[in-house]
């Protein structure tokens, strides 16, 4: 009888499963599965919530609460990252506390500190934009597979497998942005001046002569007359910048974040069809003038081919490293600095004209600070002129410049960890990703007070009262809060262009034309376009203007 006792705990056991198995009825099954399911839920919310605040076990920035495991904070960032940064951006009341968010088990550092953004930006050897390029190549440009492999060699972060020896196309086309783009250089000299000279014709031809005003979408109306006069500084004359491409072009950039965030571009109605519009044009442009890239001497700073020497020699570059028939790939890679050269600049130049025409007192602040500058004043006959150095000088305009920059952009600068690298206290591991969301302290009440959505060019002024080195102080701490053209090893090349060609089209709206504003206000910004460089207004305003008498 005894020899029963040592089965009596398997035939415990086996009676609890037997139980437990008459019992698995399909709801207690539905029950179980879903009970299952929730375990890790709740698991990894109650997990991330205690942790809250607290550096990772590998130092890295606190994790925000979120309840899914591998999918992480990835609907969030999905449905708005402007909203999730709003929600992230102070750690204990305080603004700037850095983030790290996880999507689809990628790693996100989320840095809305200007401090830590600056150091990340020093960290330009570990921290790189390079591995992005690949996607930004074929997401934004629809550039194939060849157009990044012609551009990989050389690149941080990018497997170099069968690469070596190859023409490091970014580190060439980077020395030609020095030579070409950077200030007192002959090229952007003359560049602002063909620009100038092009922003006057475009106004010769859309503003009637004679004394009538007409009436204009004020942010429509400066994309139609800067689009081709920007377009012929870099891209010369035959290239066709036509309304109709203006109108593809416009029309794929507006999907421009949806294409970043992974969107295939047939899913977004006519964008892919746009795209490739302006594409071919880029091609045909390349098949009509390519046979005299050799005719024209080095030192022909622009000509009507190709435009500038700049664009002249980035077709030669891209030459030698793609097939000469890939002709999409050609086209991708010159449509990425077309874009680069329209689709801020022109934004941004209008938010600047807005303002200043919309916010009462500027633009006769402006005229008169202006008149100093004028090199020949306009009359119903001509356009005005503008010594661009001295336009470059005047507080007041700079002051209008720096303001609209702050309101009117939201540029981010995506990085790539290649090492694990330390800086402002954290640890950012090999494989995550950097968001530096400059656009946050552009707008952070903290940094710049109550009036930060207000658009207040004085800011930048000495106050009353206030001694010049104090007020140089607090400026160059405000220009820290800002990084409308990022920084680093990537910071944007055009950003002297961008400049020169802005202040010079404000001097010659303000100037050369008259604008009947009464009652009307400058529109709201459209701050749902976060993280892609010069914010479009939530509205167009319509104006009245003639040429000034
Ligand atoms: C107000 C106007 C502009 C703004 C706000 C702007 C902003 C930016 C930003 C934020 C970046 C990325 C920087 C980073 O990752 O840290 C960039 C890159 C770039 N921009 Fe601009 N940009 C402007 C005008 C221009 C113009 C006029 C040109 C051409 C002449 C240009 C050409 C480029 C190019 C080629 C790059 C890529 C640089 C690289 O390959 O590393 N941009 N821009």
């Amino acid at each position: 009888m005894n020899s029963s006792v040592p089965n009596a705990a398997p035939d415990a056991a086996t009676g609890l499963l037997g139980s437990l198995v008459s019992s698995l009825t399909p709801t207690n099954i539905a029950l179980y599965t879903l009970l299952a399911a929730l375990l890790p839920i709740v698991y990894t919310f109650t997990v991330s919530t205690l942790n809250d605040g607290k550096p990772t076990k590998d130092g890295e920035p606190p994790v925000p609460p979120y309840w899914m495991p591998f999918i992480g904070h990835a609907f969030g960032l999905v449905a708005g990252q402007e909203k999730m940064v709003a929600k992230y951006r102070k750690v204990d009341g305080k603004p700037g506390g850095p983030r790290t968010i996880y999507a689809f088990g990628q790693r996100i550092y989320l840095l809305t500190d200007p401090a830590a953004v600056s150091l990340m930006y020093r960290k330009s050897r570990t921290v790189v934009f390079d591995p992005l390029i690949e996607l930004t190549l074929a997401q934004l440009f629809g550039g194939p597979p060849s157009a990044f492999k012609a551009l990989a060699p050389g690149l941080p972060g990018v497997d170099q497998t069968g690469l070596e020896g190859k023409p490091e196309w970014c580190k060439l086309v980077h020395a030609m942005y020095v030579r070409e783009l950077n200030p007192k250089t002959p090229s952007l000299e003359n560049m602002t001046r063909i620009f100038v000279r092009e922003l006057s014709a475009q106004l010769e031809e859309n503003v009637p002569a004679g004394g009538e005003y007409m009436e204009v979408d004020l942010f429509a109306w400066i994309k139609k007359i800067m689009f081709p006069a920007s377009g012929r500084a870099l891209y010369g004359k035959k290239l066709r910048l036509t309304d109709e491409l203006a109108r593809n072009f416009w029309h794929w950039d507006k999907a421009f974040l949806q294409l970043f965030k992974m969107y295939p571009d047939f899913m977004i109605p006519g964008v892919r069809a746009a795209r490739q519009a302006v594409t071919d044009e880029l091609i045909r442009w390349r098949m009509e003038v390519k046979e005299l890239r050799d005719q024209i001497a080095d030192d022909v700073l622009w000509e009507e081919n190709f435009g500038a020497r700049l664009v002249r020699d980035r077709v030669k570059l891209t030459e030698m490293v793609l097939a000469e028939d890939d002709h999409q790939a050609h086209a991708a890679i010159h449509l990425s600095l077309l874009w680069g050269l329209e689709a801020n600049a022109i934004p941004v130049a209008s938010w600047v004209i807005a303002f200043a025409l919309l916010t009462p007192g500027v633009l006769e602040r402006l005229k008169e600070e202006l008149a100093m500058c004028v090199e020949t004043p306009a009359t119903s006959a001509s356009w005005p002129t503008f010594d661009v150095d001295k336009l470059g000088k005047l507080p007041f305009l700079n002051a209008v410049w720096q303001e609209a920059l702050r309101l009117g952009t939201a540029s981010i600068s995506p990085r790539m960890v290649l090492e694990d690298t330390e800086f402002g206290g954290y640890m950012f591991k090999k494989g995550g990703m950097i968001q530096g969301l400059n656009p946050v302290a552009q707008i952070e009440e903290e940094y710049w007070g109550k009036s930060v959505a207000t658009f207040n060019p004085d800011r930048w002024l000495p106050y009353p009262g206030e001694d010049a080195a104090t007020a140089a102080r607090r400026v160059r701490e405000y220009q820290t809060r800002m990084r409308p053209f990022g920084g680093g090893l990537s910071i944007c090349p055009g950003r002297h262009f961008a400049g020169q060609e802005i202040l010079a089209t404000v001097a010659v709206m303000a100037m050369g034309l008259e604008w009947k504003t009464e009652g009307i206000r400058a529109p709201d910004i459209d701050r749902s376009f976060f993280g892609a460089g010069g914010l479009p207004p939530k509205n167009d305003v319509r104006l009245r203007v003639r040429r000034a008498q």
